[in-house]
């Protein structure tokens, strides 16, 4: 722990206010504190105890994203919220209260989930300094990939273009301009035909992308719906062949791509149907024409008003679609057969004939293409569909923090991933990289060069014989001059060497305690600095070597091969290197312990020390400030006082590089085997809360939630986890009692077991802030009923 920064007589208001703390992290930490932005995802009561203790030492802002309501559950644990705010915003009323804590703070929330948030500005979360999530459940991977494949096979004309926007291919904005251009790319490369279908393993396309219309941006709505008219326009009056292989489920806007196909093969065992009245929405024209023109207008009024999805044998029969397969591989054969019907028939002739039975239904949505705008988007922003939108997505249930570790590891913003439900707390780091220069050390033993001094201190500690030494002088000498004497006097009689072993120490140790001259009663007393000296030889004797954390650092290829991204931090350390290389040994920290000695002895002493620290951060300055210039960085990018930090701290300094939460969560093997032999291991947390995490993507709640399903979710939560572990290779089971346990807890939050975890958690935010103190690598797990906790690195 560092010492109190010294303080001018009239401390300023601010630093009165933050006097404990600045303590610990000094004006240059609460400086970053006061610059930082937080983000909380979810405003439970572990995300708002989290937000106090970083309000109250002085963030400088946090934004609060949360599209909850407050309940009751919300009430019993959670302290920031009220009695009568049930009903209410729970980003609004916590953001309220929090901000009543410390008016030096700036707040604010947005009232929506942050899958919506994610959906709609994906880079919204980048400009956080952290980002705290809490309750926030996994999804899997959607990656920034082309959302659609087109190829052309040279041989028979044939151009398949594939939807491949994970999970579903539900159409957003983004995969409608993609299928779109797929289809110009197509028509200008002349193709015979076209075969859509998707890259998914049992989807085809789950229709209109939820997110597009709930919550939506006007703009973007408006623009969403002219792209999907655009799409089908084109899709349904392409003027060549096209062929729907649909080889998954093609719900509603699925439907109605294959529809605007001429030719509709489709895998056994999948659904196909505009199926909107079952969702509460209402097809538009369009939707309902492209199906009528294909099973009459009798049969699509009975499938559309009941909103109908039809299993792939009674999609045949009716005519929605014209052949089934056994699999894609064989849809895509038998797709390239039709096409081939056409091969004596000139391309022109065939897709004007096309266009002339198509025409009737294209020009109806030419001619109403605004007003089906405008009935769209008033519709879709009217307060009941929004309503029947919400209901749907809470049965779809989205998950977001795979996406989420994935875009903010990519961003490089640290995410801190909490869970606090009955006894069980959980915190989990994920940051790309973190580096510290002030670990704060609990012990440190003081940098005194004493084995290899250079030339002035060697020079100053030589000028003084403590040996010839009157009385008083003796007593006044810094206990280091005493030890450098009797060192060298050790070294004398020892060829040189300095003491390692103890019993080597011993007999330094001894020569000092036998130097004491008699005083004017004869009597021999060890003076108070002569005490010191020999408490300094076990500590200040180990020769300076780089500690291998440190050494690492040098190493790392940050260090070596600088780039224009690199950090302060790697020019700083890059620039050690050369020092270390040409001097042997790392920048002395410049200070001196406190020791009994007169002012003028002792400050002669660390002026000595404190010069040549100076001297050689100075150095380390100018080659870094050239190395930042080499690689056109700002001039600005390093200051002085930032090197000579650094230097004080040269030999603690820390890195983290970590692991992001999505890969961890896609990792197809874990070695648990040491964990689960032992049985106080609280890995078996972590498993419990994986398996947690897949019950409530499962099912849509927490595993015992209510009381009449304790026992069934004991059995379903059992059957996930043995799953979980036998995907990992695992094949230790957890035991029954631990399954019971977090069923018993029914997703319930303790406001006490959040309080504790909530502090926890805050230290490791201000520590990933300030670049100071190690924070933990890289998930913690509390158990509230033995009061143990553990560090895990997943
Ligand atoms: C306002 C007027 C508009 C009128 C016209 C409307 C047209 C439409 O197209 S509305 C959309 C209708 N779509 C559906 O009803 C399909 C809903 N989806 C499903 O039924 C299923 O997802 C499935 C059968 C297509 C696939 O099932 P499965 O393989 O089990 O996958 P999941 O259900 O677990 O879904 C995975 C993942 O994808 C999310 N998701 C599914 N559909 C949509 C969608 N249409 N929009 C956005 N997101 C969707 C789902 O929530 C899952 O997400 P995570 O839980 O986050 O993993």
């Amino acid at each position: 722990m560092s010492s109190p920064s010294p303080k001018s007589p009239e401390q300023s208001d601010k630093s009165k206010k933050y006097d404990r703390q600045l303590r610990l992290w000094g004006d240059h930490g609460q400086r970053l504190l006061e610059n930082s932005k937080v983000c909380l995802i979810n405003a439970t009561a572990l995300g708002t105890e989290i937000l106090k203790s970083l309000v109250l030492p002085g963030i400088g802002s946090f934004t609060i994203v949360d599209g909850e309501k407050i309940s009751e559950e919300d009430i019993g644990s959670n302290f920031f919220l009220e009695n009568d705010s049930i009903g209410l915003s729970r980003a609004q009323v916590a953001t309220q209260s929090l901000l009543e804590l410390n008016p030096d703070v700036r707040g604010d929330y947005i009232d929506e989930s942050p899958e919506h948030v994610m959906a709609h500005t994906q880079d919204f979360f980048n400009k956080f300094t952290v980002v705290i999530a809490t309750a926030l459940p996994e999804k899997r991977f959607s990656s920034d990939a082309k959302l659609v494949a087109v190829s052309v096979n040279d041989k028979s004309g044939v151009a398949t273009l594939t939807l491949q926007r994970p999970p579903v291919n539900s159409l957003n904005l983004e995969l409608l301009t993609d299928i779109s251009s797929g289809l110009t790319e197509i028509e200008k490369a002349k193709c015979r035909g076209v075969i859509l279908t998707s890259s998914a393993e049992s989807v085809f396309s789950a229709g209109l992308d939820i997110f597009e219309v709930y919550k939506p941006n006007p703009e973007r709505l408006n623009h969403f719906w002219k792209v999907l008219q655009d799409t089908w326009l084109k899709l349904y009056g392409f003027p060549y062949a096209t062929v729907a292989v649909i080889n998954g489920h093609a719900p509603a806007g699925g439907c109605l791509l294959a529809l605007s196909c001429e030719y509709r093969i489709m895998s056994k065992n999948y659904t196909i149907g505009l199926n909107e009245t079952q969702l509460g929405l209402v097809a538009p024209k369009w939707f309902i024409a492209s199906m009528r023109n294909v099973i009459g207008q009798r049969q699509s009024e009975l499938a559309l008003t009941a909103g109908r999805l039809f299993k792939t044998d009674e999609a045949l029969s009716l005519g929605l679609v014209d052949e089934v397969v056994d699999n894609k591989e064989e849809g895509i054969s038998k797709a390239e057969q039709f096409l081939s019907r056409f091969r004596n028939i000139a391309p022109e002739v065939r897709g004007m004939t096309k266009q002339l039975v198509r025409e009737d239904t294209i020009k109806d949505l030419m001619k109403t293409r605004e007003q089906d705008l405008n009935t769209f988007v008033q519709y879709a922003l009217n307060p009941k569909v929004q309503e029947y939108l919400e209901k749907y997505m809470q049965a779809l249930k989205t998950k977001v923090l795979i996406p989420l570790s994935r875009h903010l590891w990519d961003a490089q913003v640290p995410l801190v991933v909490c869970r606090s439900i009955g006894f069980l707390g959980y915190i989990r780091l994920q940051v790309k990289e973190h580096t510290v220069i002030e670990t704060h050390p609990d012990s440190e033993n003081p940098d005194l060069r004493l084995d290899k001094p250079w030339p002035a201190l060697k020079e100053h500690l030589d000028s003084i014989n403590v040996a010839t030494l009157d009385q008083k002088t003796r007593s006044h000498i810094p206990a280091i001059v005493i030890l450098y004497y009797y060192l060298n006097k050790y070294k004398e009689f020892h060829d040189g060497n300095v003491p390692r072993t103890r019993a080597e120490k011993d007999v330094l140790r001894k020569m000092i305690r036998d130097s004491p001259i008699p005083d004017e009663h004869g009597v021999k007393v060890l003076e108070e600095n002569f005490e010191e000296a020999i408490h300094y030889v076990n500590t200040c004797l180990n020769p300076q070597t780089i500690p291998s954390n440190v050494q690492t650092i040098l190493d790392d290829d940050s260090c070596i091969n600088l780039t224009q991204n690199s950090s302060p931090f790697w020019v700083m350390c890059a620039a050690l290197r050369e020092l270390v290389q040409s001097e042997g040994a790392l920048p002395v920290s410049g200070s001196l312990p406190d020791m009994a000695a007169d002012t003028n002895s002792y400050i002669t002493l660390q002026q000595l020390y404190y010069k040549q620290a100076q001297l050689q951060a100075e150095a380390v300055f100018r080659r870094a400030s050239q190395i930042a210039r080499n690689l056109g960085l700002p001039q600005d990018i390093i200051t002085e006082s930032e090197v000579k930090l650094f230097c004080k701290h040269a030999n603690e300094l820390h890195l983290i590089r970590g692991c992001c939460i999505a890969d961890e969560y896609e990792r197809t093997s874990l070695d648990l085997t040491s964990y689960l032999e032992d049985p106080d291991s609280l890995m078996f947390y972590y498993i419990t809360l994986r398996g947690l995490e897949r019950f409530i993507s499962e099912f849509n709640t927490y595993p015992g939630q209510f009381d009449d399903q304790v026992e069934p979710d004991v059995l379903k939560l059992k059957s996930i986890i043995s799953k979980l572990l036998s995907e990992w290779n695992c094949s230790h089971a957890l035991r029954d009692e631990r399954v019971h346990e977090v069923c018993r807890y029914g997703g319930a939050e303790l406001h006490s077991v959040s309080a504790i975890l909530g502090g926890c958690a805050a230290h490791e935010v201000i520590k990933l802030i300030t670049h100071q103190y190690k924070p933990l690598n890289n998930a913690f797990f509390y158990d509230a009923i033995t009061s143990n906790s553990a560090t895990f690195c997943l």
